[in-house]
């Protein structure tokens, strides 16, 4: 590999000693190592995977519309039972930066509601009142041309938003002339319209700004944020192509990290004087725990791997956003959509050009930045028969069998009980309708009350762990999908969109029953189990509620070991959890250096 690709040399800190070792160079650990290294007289050394990538594949904008799987991990989920046992790509990002190198840079947050959640289930400082402050010390926000924000009707609150945060928030100076008309579909529904989707009333439809940096129409990312622009500190280090597969202990005191050569196989270790910081996020962090010797004793033993602490909720409380993605043949399309790149050769070229002289054009937008999320009662006046199902469950009826663990059934209790009171009325989302304006029409569960897990792979422990998701085990999670696809298949109807003649092609107008439905979607692979925000696999919660780190981040029953990434997200809050993720790792930072 050239050397622009990578930093530090695994040699030079072979056997030293640093105050922070932070495992994973991607999101949240670059937001970690930036604010760790802000005091001078501690050292941080960053180990990641991946490399460093400044292809355009990771710049462009409209080049987010495509998986960049070259810097993402090669992970398959286990046969979901629940989806016909089809299996899953599980998305992953394996870079510098990590995910927000690769994402569709959607940056939005969820209701305030989500957040409270997060304090009333044990963890105090991390509700919506805590976590603004570090919503905006995160961002500078931009807000979109006033030319198109007139024409479009765009609204926003920049008093929501930083002035001088390392990440870039802002809009593209495009959007598809069809987006009004989507507006005018959903202006006709009974749902509300936030002026601000990241006020804390993230409930309705609303505009959202993407990670873009406005000056040079490029993606802004947490490498080009936060590690770039201090990567000459003297105190910080970054290895790259470095995989961490063990947490080095004293007794149950973490001192340090063994890591492996990607290119030649050559084993490393490095010490930590302060604390070894998790940040390998939702997937890879309860993996390299329980390698470490921290997890279910089965589990460990299973893969053969000696037992320091039985925690059997690291791995557990796995949640992501399942969703149905339903297809409209649609005519009558303006012109530029979001299809014309792909299907008209002259005007990709064109558009192309623009972009690379002007910074303007459909090469700006990524995903959009229109999205609605609704709640229950939005979604369907049926609401009541639904949360009334969920009453009716017996707690322990539809989760993996790890949950006879009384901790972890209890922290699902106190879970659920939030969840019921969030379906029952306005002030959180149960579900996403991105609005795109072509005949994409997604469905993504906010609110998943089915708990997969990730557990070592017991024929291979360094292999990819087995990645479990149960999407729908909890039959209250199908009930709510199917109230979306009755939404979105009358929104369709809608007078509003009748000059596009949409034409349901997937799953199909013959699929009228829920179980046909299903079973259309399954057999067309348009149900996915993840919408690419694998988290809460190491769940900050009391430990006796099945939590994994306290309010602190610290691991339970270790000394000098905590975790920063979306691993200990309680509750998946209802957004694309980025924005959040930045958010969580600047507390986290503040969290850590006040210990002194
Ligand atoms: C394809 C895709 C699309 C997405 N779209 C959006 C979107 O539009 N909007 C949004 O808000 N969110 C989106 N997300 C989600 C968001 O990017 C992630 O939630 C976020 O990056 C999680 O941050 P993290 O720090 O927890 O983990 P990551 O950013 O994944 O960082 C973890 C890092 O740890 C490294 N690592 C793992 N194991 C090891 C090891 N053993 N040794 C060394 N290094 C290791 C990985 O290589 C990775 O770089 C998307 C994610 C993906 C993958």
């Amino acid at each position: 590999l050239p050397q622009s690709r990578r930093d530090t040399e695994a040699s030079s800190v072979k056997e030293q000693k640093y105050d922070y070792i932070i495992v994973g160079g991607g999101l949240t650990g670059l937001v970690v190592a930036n604010r760790l290294s802000e005091l001078r007289d501690r050292t941080v050394l960053v180990i990641e995977n991946g490399y460093i990538d400044d292809s355009l594949t990771t710049k462009v904008p409209n080049l987010a519309n495509s998986l960049n799987s070259a810097d993402m991990y090669s992970i398959t989920s286990a046969p979901d039972p629940n989806l016909g046992n089809a299996t899953y790509p599980v998305q992953v990002g394996n870079v510098v930066g990590g995910g927000s190198v690769v994402n569709g840079m959607a940056f939005d947050r969820a209701s305030a509601a989500d957040y409270d959640a997060w304090e009333e289930l044990g963890n105090p400082g991390w509700g919506w009142d805590s976590l603004l402050y570090y919503f905006k010390k995160s961002t500078t926000f931009t807000p979109p041309l006033k030319s198109l924000a007139k024409e479009f009707g765009m609204t926003y609150d920049e008093n929501y938003y930083g002035k001088t945060g390392p990440l870039q928030a802002s809009y593209p100076p495009f959007d598809f002339p069809d987006t009004k008309t989507i507006w005018s579909s959903f202006r006709a529904e009974k749902i509300t319209f936030p002026k601000e989707g990241g006020s804390g009333d993230g409930v309705g439809a609303y505009w959202i700004p993407t990670a873009l940096d406005p000056k040079t129409m490029t993606r802004s990312h947490a490498r080009t944020a936060y590690y770039d622009p201090v990567k000459t500190r003297s105190n910080l280090k970054l290895v790259t192509g470095q995989t961490v597969n063990e947490i080095l202990f004293n007794g149950l005191t973490a001192t340090g990290v063994q890591f492996v050569s990607r290119a030649d196989k050559t084993v490393t270790k490095a010490y930590a004087k302060r604390e070894v910081i998790m940040a390998a996020g939702g997937v890879f962090t309860p993996q390299l725990l329980q390698l470490s010797g921290l997890g279910p004793k089965s589990v460990l033993q299973a893969a053969g791997v000696k037992v320091k602490r039985d925690m059997p909720s690291i791995g557990a409380n796995f949640q992501d956003h399942a969703n149905v993605q339903m297809f409209y043949n649609l005519d009558n399309m303006s012109f530029p959509n979001p299809l014309s790149l792909s299907t008209n050769a002259t005007y990709n070229a064109s558009a192309w050009q623009e972009y690379l002289t002007k910074k303007t054009g459909q090469y700006t937008i990524a995903h959009g930045n229109s999205l609605a999320f609704l709640s229950l009662p939005q979604l369907t006046t049926n609401y009541k028969t639904i949360v009334n199902q969920l009453k009716g469950q017996k707690t322990a009826d539809f989760l993996p069998p790890i949950y006879s663990n009384k901790a972890l059934l209890k922290g699902f209790e106190a879970q659920k009980s939030i969840i019921t009171d969030m379906l029952s009325g306005n002030d959180a989302a149960a579900g996403e309708i991105p609005m795109s304006p072509f005949g994409l029409a997604i469905s993504a569960l906010q609110r998943p009350l089915s708990r997969g897990t990730i557990q070592l792979n017991p024929k291979d422990k360094y292999g990819n762990p087995v990645i479990t998701f149960n999407t729908f085990q909890n039959p209250v999670d199908k009930a709510i999908i199917m109230a979306m696809i009755k939404f979105t298949r009358n929104h369709w109807a809608r007078k509003e969109l009748a000059g596009f003649a949409p034409l349901e092609l997937v799953p199909g107008a013959t699929a009228q029953t829920d179980d046909q439905i299903i079973k259309a979607l399954v057999a067309s692979g348009a149900i996915l189990p993840t919408f690419a925000h694998p988290a809460c696999t190491c769940a900050m919660m009391p430990e006796d509620k099945g939590g994994v780190v306290g309010s602190d981040l610290l691991v339970y029953g270790v000394d000098n070991l905590s975790v920063v990434d979306a691993s200990i997200l309680p509750l998946l809050p209802a957004t694309h959890i980025q924005a959040t993720m930045y958010a969580v790792a600047e507390k986290a930072a503040d969290l850590i250096k006040a210990r002194g």
